[in-house]
């Protein structure tokens, strides 16, 4: 069992009272995207109420703080042509957003809309900017993050392809990007039916050629869709909802997509195949996938060659998954014998591009999601995403962070102090902390594995294990990657344990292993630094160091002493740290058995000074001690 070591606090806590007025004002360091704040609480997440402080906490922006910290706090002020208001958010919207979603976004920041910047504009604003919004035409690159200086916190696609996203630095640089994929699955899904149609019966060619004044009847004559095989490439939102219209028009229709369920192809009336039988039984190929790495040009050469001679293939996803080159000379060649294209490589595509001139494509745009309708609903869908990253709730549509829905956040949200306060403890008590390679996090609880989700806490463990050693700034968005990066294995064990499953988590324990520790007595008897912490009233509370139980609230700071139990202890060091003024709010004593060792475990308000620490030190019976910032 994790913690079966520890023994019981011999004291209840506090037994020295506590002053809820000098509890620290401090920001806590719980920052899930950054560290500012807007003075704004948010609508609808009041996450802990502190019994001993009588102060609500709740998530601001990501970060995790009292009610009255989110009135004082101010929000940098770096460019007054953008930033209107101090106090609010500045988002920076890049290209055109549907009037709803604008209002939405100006019921919280000050929203600016510069549309058609370029790269080198756009690294210049962005350094002001706490989000940004943006469609198919923004590149955000590297060089926007780099040049955001970690003030930009969220970057929202009012769309479903985030390709033009670089999610590897947004992640490194601890900014969430969340996308807006639903509200325009149906016009995407139509787009390709009218494309479809318009190129099985010559629709845009026959129009030019009348309105050039000519009558040419035989010229355009048509291929009939009814009877024939669509294969729709990436089953997806859209590809379903183009399966299904298609299947409407009397077309036989497969498709091939490694991720999606069987059960929910065969709902629609689809066949599952592979990609080469997907590809050399269609009629007409229809491309639903998202750009990847693995997607990039995978109709090339070599897959044109597969293909039945004379297919026609309709492209809405994206121009990246074609080799572009390859397809103007299938197009030559009559194997592709038509094709219509709303996205391309290069967007726009240049002026001569062979494709878009090419007498057997048809071509929009990038018009997929272009209807009145869906671009209100992406809109309103970004904005409120955005909102609520600002405001630091977790999205349901984060792309690079796990998604936390409401209530298991609101459930954890006391949780989640805990687990940044142990992680900080715990490395405290190493020497030399930048050697630690190996942690290990023991969540006891009565719940099963699929009813805790430890991600928020393991990522809260990881930014308290390395913010006191490093200058990096850890969230939810980079808590994994700075650890890989910092070469930190994190490995988490659940016990279970009998009690109240109403509790997500009865306790944490956090085990370094294979490094020194400040405090001997912090190493439990299997070698490694141990600690055990547990909420207790909303607060987060220790209750175990090494072997020795304790119980002492998490708050301010901390000194952990090892003497020889006997009487008079409390009262000596307790007279040290009153005759330098410092406020102990909690204190605790643990030990083995009577008269032994023990450990005391004293809170305390105000940072003790040299000479009331070394006064601790000389009190004979004290072996050692420890003093810790929380
Ligand atoms: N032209 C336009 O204006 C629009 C374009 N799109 C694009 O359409 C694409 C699909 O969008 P949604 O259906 O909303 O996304 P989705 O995520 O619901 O569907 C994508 C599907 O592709 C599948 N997939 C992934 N890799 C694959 C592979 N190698 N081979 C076959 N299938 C693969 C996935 O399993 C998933 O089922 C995206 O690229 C999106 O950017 C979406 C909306 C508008
Ligand atoms: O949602 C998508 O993936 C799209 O391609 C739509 O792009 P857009 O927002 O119209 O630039």
């Amino acid at each position: 069992m994790a913690s079966s070591s520890c023994t019981k606090p011999i004291f209840p806590s506090p037994t020295f009272s506590s002053s809820p007025s000098s509890q620290s004002s401090k920001t806590s360091h719980l920052s899930f995207l950054n560290s500012n704040t807007f003075g704004t609480i948010p609508k609808n997440i009041k996450l802990s109420h502190n019994s001993t402080t009588s102060r609500n906490s709740i998530l601001v922006n990501g970060v995790l703080k009292t009610a009255d910290q989110t009135k004082q706090t101010t929000h940098p002020v770096t460019n007054d042509s953008v930033v209107g208001n101090s106090q609010k958010p500045t988002i920076l919207v890049s290209e055109k957003l549907g009037e709803a979603g604008l209002q939405v976004l100006r019921k919280l920041g000050h929203v600016e809309c510069a549309y058609d910047l370029s790269a080198e504009e756009l690294c210049k604003k962005i350094s002001s900017c706490d989000a940004l919004i943006v469609r198919s035409g923004t590149k955000v690159t590297r060089k926007v993050f780099e040049a955001a200086k970690g003030k930009l916190k969220v970057v929202g696609r009012a769309g479903v392809g985030i390709d033009n996203v670089d999610l590897q630095a947004a992640t490194e640089f601890g900014c969430l990007v969340v996308n807006a994929p639903t509200a325009n699955t149906i016009a995407a899904a139509e787009h390709g039916i009218a494309l479809l149609a318009a190129m099985a019966r010559n629709v845009s060619q026959a129009d030019a050629s009348i309105k050039a004044g000519k009558w040419l009847r035989s010229k355009y004559v048509g291929v009939s869709m009814v009877g024939k095989t669509l294969a729709v490439m990436g089953f997806g939102k859209v590809g379903s909802e183009v399966a299904r219209r298609a299947k409407g028009l009397g077309m036989n229709v497969i498709a091939h997509d490694p991720y999606a369920p069987a059960d929910r192809a065969r709902a629609v009336g689809v066949e599952l195949v592979s990609f080469d039988q997907a590809i050399s039984t269609a009629d007409f190929i229809s491309l639903h996938m998202p750009l990847t790495p693995t997607t990039n040009k995978v109709f090339n050469d070599n897959t044109f060659a597969k293909m039945k001679k004379g297919v026609r293939i309709i492209n809405v996803a994206r121009g990246g998954v074609i080799d572009e080159d390859a397809l103007v000379k299938a197009l030559d060649s009559g194997v592709v014998a038509q094709a219509a294209l709303d996205v391309f490589t290069e967007e726009p595509p240049s002026k001569d591009s062979k494709l878009v001139q090419h007498e057997n494509v048809i071509a929009t745009p990038h018009l997929g999601a272009s209807t009145k309708e869906a671009q209100e609903g992406v809109a309103i869908e970004i904005a409120e995403a955005v909102v609520g990253a600002l405001n630091g709730e977790l999205s349901a549509t984060a792309v690079n962070a796990p998604m936390v829905a409401p209530e298991v956040l609101s459930e954890l949200a006391p949780y989640v102090v805990l687990a940044e306060k142990l992680g900080r403890l715990a490395v405290q008590l190493v020497s030399g902390g930048s050697g630690i390679q190996s942690i290990k996090v023991v969540y006891r609880s009565a719940r099963g594995p699929d009813d805790l989700d430890t991600r928020l806490l393991r990522a809260m463990i990881t930014k308290g294990i390395i913010e006191p050693i490093s200058n990096t700034i850890v969230n939810l968005v980079n808590a994994d990657y700075i650890a890989k990066q910092k070469g930190l294995r994190i490995s988490e064990e659940r016990v279970v344990v009998d009690s109240s499953p109403e509790l997500p988590v009865e306790s944490i324990q956090i085990q370094i292993s294979n490094v020194e520790s400040k405090f001997a007595s912090a190493v439990s008897e299997s070698g490694q630094i141990s600690i055990d912490g547990k909420v207790k009233y909303g607060t987060p509370h220790l209750i175990c160091v090494g072997s020795f139980g304790v119980d002492v609230s998490l708050e301010g700071n901390l000194i952990l002493c090892r003497q020889i139990d006997q009487p008079g202890m409390i009262g000596l060091v307790g007279n040290i740290l009153g005759e330098q003024n410092v406020n102990v709010s909690f204190m605790s004593v643990g030990r083995t058995s009577r008269r032994k060792k023990a450990i005391m475990a004293i809170g305390v308000d105000e940072e003790p000074n040299k000479e009331a620490l070394e006064n601790i030190g000389g009190v004979p019976a004290i072996e050692e001690f420890v003093f810790l910032k929380l």
